[in-house]
């Protein structure tokens, strides 16, 4: 496997009973890049997410990760080799304070102990700006805050690659402003990202390449503009928005 490519799927495929959703996916993620997956909905973004995390198997394919063969790893293994990620739709503990809700991804998704799971948080709340709200209840934070706390959860497991689902949803102009200064700050740090996302204006001004998927396959890769004018995408959108 090529050294460059840190995160490799190669002819994935994956089927929820009868329903096959992936199709002979390849994706292969570069050191240190920030890498957008766009396409319409239901085109399989997020469930091939899950065969990179290992919270879903796939029905056929392989992935690697720095140069080893994962495919079996479950998705704790994952997590502690580095492969970090986000949620869609993120479920803090409501009840507990955000430094809690951080320790506990530090300690059950990066299996960290003692002082350096204490140190994980405190680095985790600073990167992310959440320091002054350490111990605010979950519950009391507006949505660009629980972002950020989503965020802090997934840094807190150390990952070598951060996997990025759908954070810009809901979220105010200004609001969007700051939570790409944030993502591009991570990456500008050296933290390899791959961001899922439809809020395009913000996906470009942090990734340097684009995947688009449409209905399980990779339709069109490369330099966003050049993928974004790709007929086979705008047709992919336009008949996503018509339907
Ligand atoms: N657990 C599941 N069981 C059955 N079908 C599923 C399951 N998870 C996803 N699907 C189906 O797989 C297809 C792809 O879904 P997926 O969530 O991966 O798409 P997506 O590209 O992330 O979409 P969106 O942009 O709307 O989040 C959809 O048709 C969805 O209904």
């Amino acid at each position: 496997m090529n050294h460059d490519i840190v995160l490799g799927a190669t002819g994935i495929t994956k089927h929820f009973g009868a329903l096959q959703v992936l199709h002979g996916v390849d994706l292969h993620v570069r050191r240190g890049e920030a890498l957008g997956v766009v396409g319409p909905n239901g085109a399989g973004k997020t469930t091939l997410f899950g065969v990179l995390a290992g919270t879903l198997p796939a029905s056929h394919g392989r992935v690697h990760f720095d140069g080893r063969d994962i495919s079996a790893w479950d998705t704790s293994e994952r997590c502690r080799a580095g492969i970090g990620r986000t949620y869609q739709v993120p479920r803090p503990f409501l009840s507990m304070s955000v430094a809690e809700n951080v320790l506990v991804a530090a300690q059950h998704g990066a299996g960290l102990r003692g002082a350096a799971a204490q140190a994980a948080v405190h680095s985790a709340l600073d990167r992310t700006g959440l320091l002054p709200l350490a111990p605010r209840p979950a519950d009391t934070l507006g949505l660009l805050d629980r972002k950020r706390l989503e965020l802090a959860r997934a840094l807190a497991t150390n990952p070598k690659v951060l996997l990025l689902d759908e954070i810009g949803g809901g979220l105010t102009e200004a609001e969007l402003l700051k939570l790409v200064e944030l993502v591009g700050s991570l990456h500008a740090e050296g933290l390899t990202l791959v961001w899922i996302e439809h809020v395009l204006h913000a996906l470009l001004k942090v990734v340097g390449r684009l995947v688009c998927m449409d209905a399980g396959s990779v339709l069109a890769e490369g330099e966003p503009a050049a993928v974004m004018a790709n007929p086979l995408v705008m047709k992919a959108y336009l008949g996503g928005a018509a339907a």
